[in-house]
């Protein structure tokens, strides 16, 4: 199977290039800007992830000969002359957008594509396709991080996951979001995440008995010892054996990393458990659990006492199973016209749903003396930079009596060129990097924000330059 992905686009997108094509309006530049318009899990934030994959397809958008070929066949009878304009295709225009990693928000451009309309037009699927995804991953996973706080995280979604690729790439997601390692190997190799893994119910109904299981296992990975308990009975025969294993190793100078507890129920086990190993001298050991684990029966599980010091997360995660997509949209917001670039809106009887005209800038405004963001701001592009020595009023565009004035801030751009006319001008960050570098970015907000129940609202808000030009093009679309 081929792995171009330039295909990987709906066919109305080609519909749309083929048109301008023919009425010669391919090379007008357009700007689109990706968004979200609710943020997923009533989650008062999320995580912004996908860009390394769009950069790397961005790079990689050619029509081979058997991409044309397929072309050719279809119905629409798409011209040989268009079909040779698409040879030659490269995207050639400007992209920004916030790094990987960045906390972000509802309706606030995450994307900026700047580009002739044949080449933002075929992109906007594969985009959406990619940063959709990850970011819901990014941001479940978040949440998770929230919960657990210092204690392990391992990610073991791969056998439920959407197939290959969301496997690795919501693998990818987790670890930038906090998690400290995944169980696919195929993950570790592409993207560098470190790797764990124990041993299934398999290894132990594979032998004449638990104990001889445990040991075998033992003596083959003497020191990656984690042993799973719940096979037969956890309590009568599970720890048991596994303490004499962990005696056994002790006698070798080694020590068992632990017991992976799978079902019943995980707080009354793992205490039961703790004591145990604890009477037995193996304080040392520690205790995974697993069993389609999420925040909220984490949240539970630690509150009841629970035991716990590595969470294995799976289903609920790769399939982010409480919300299944972000509905994250490719908007134009501005077109060329007799030269110019000019605003274009979208109007909605829903208010939420009305576009924010206009090429934008999006600043995240932090307080001097608390160095606690006060709301995001956002700006048409052509009002140039903040001047932060002036007070900043901001107001919320749909709830506008909401407001209050910050001084003393610093106004922090989040939109990073990407893309500038077709060339690479980013160094994209290790995912180590980026990986910091969101735990930098939790550090900006208040608790409020951050907190997995009803958080408190963070606002984005509008220049009044912005807001004066959606109101004027409402008013011109209204009849
Ligand atoms: N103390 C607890 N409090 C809240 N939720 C728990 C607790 N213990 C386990 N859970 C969760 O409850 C769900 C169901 O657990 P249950 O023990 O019924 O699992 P199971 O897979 O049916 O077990 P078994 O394999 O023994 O049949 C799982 O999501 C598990 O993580
Ligand atoms: O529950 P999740 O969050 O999805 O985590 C992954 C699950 O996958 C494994 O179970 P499975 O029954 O597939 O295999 P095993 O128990 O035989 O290892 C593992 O034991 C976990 O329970
Ligand atoms: O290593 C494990 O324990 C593991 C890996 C994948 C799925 N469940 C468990």
């Amino acid at each position: 199977m081929s792995e171009n992905l330039t295909m990987h686009t709906d066919k109305y997108q080609i519909n749309m290039m083929y048109a301008h094509w023919v009425q010669g309006s391919q090379n007008e530049q357009a700007v689109f800007e990706v968004y979200f318009r609710k943020l997923p899990f009533g989650n008062g934030y999320a995580v912004f992830a996908g860009l390394e994959r769009v950069v790397r397809y961005m790079q990689s958008l050619r029509f081979g000969d058997e991409e044309i070929a397929f072309l050719r066949e279809q119905e629409e009878g798409y011209t040989e002359a268009f079909l040779d304009a698409l040879r030659e295709f490269r995207f050639t225009g400007q992209l920004d957008a916030v790094p990987e990693g960045t906390v972000v928000f509802a309706n606030e451009p995450l994307l900026r594509v700047t580009a002739r309309i044949f080449e933002a037009q075929l992109i906007e699927t594969a985009i959406l396709n990619f940063v959709n995804y990850q970011t819901l991953i990014a941001t479940k996973a978040s949440r998770i991080k929230q919960v657990a706080g210092e204690d392990g995280l391992l990610e073991f979604g791969t056998r439920r996951a959407q197939e290959a690729d969301a496997a690795v790439w919501g693998a990818r997601a987790a670890y930038l979001a906090g998690f400290h390692a995944t169980s696919n190997l195929r993950a570790g190799m592409l993207f560098g995440i470190p790797t764990k893994g124990t041993h299934a119910h398999a290894w132990v109904q594979g032998h004449d008995s638990e104990e001889e299981a445990f040991r075998k296992y033992a003596e083959a990975l003497p020191d990656q010892v984690t042993l799973l308990v719940d096979t037969y009975d956890t309590l009568r025969s599970g720890v048991p054996n596994a303490i004499r294993i962990g005696k056994l190793l002790e006698k070798q100078g080694k020590r068992m990393n632990g017991i992976r507890l799978d079902s019943g129920d995980l707080a009354y086990l793992s205490q039961e458990a703790r004591r145990m190993m604890d009477e037995a001298g193996l304080h040392y050991a520690g205790i995974v659990a697993s069993n389609d684990l999420d925040e909220g029966i984490i949240f539970s599980l630690k509150g009841q006492g629970a035991k716990i010091d590595v969470w294995g997360v799976g289903t609920q995660l790769i399939t982010s199973g409480d919300q299944p997509s972000l509905g994250g949209v490719y908007k134009l917001v501005a077109r060329e016209k007799d030269g110019e670039l000019i605003p274009v809106i979208k109007i909605s009887g829903n208010p939420e749903k009305v576009t924010t005209p206009g090429r934008k800038d999006i600043y995240r405004i932090v307080n001097r003396e608390t160095g606690i963001a006060e709301g995001d701001y956002l700006t048409l592009a052509e009002e140039g930079p903040l001047n932060t020595e002036e007070p900043l009023r901001l107001f919320d565009p749909i709830h506008h009596y909401i407001q209050k004035v910050v001084q003393r801030y610093d106004a922090l751009p989040l939109l990073t060129a990407v893309f500038r006319d077709g060339a690479l001008v980013y160094e994209l960050p290790t995912l180590e990097e980026a990986r910091s570098y969101h735990r930098g970015q939790l550090a900006l907000f208040w608790p409020q924000v951050l907190r997995k129940t009803n958080p408190a609202e963070y606002r984005v808000n509008l220049s009044d330059a912005a807001w004066e030009l959606k109101m004027a093009m409402i008013a011109e679309h209204t009849i």
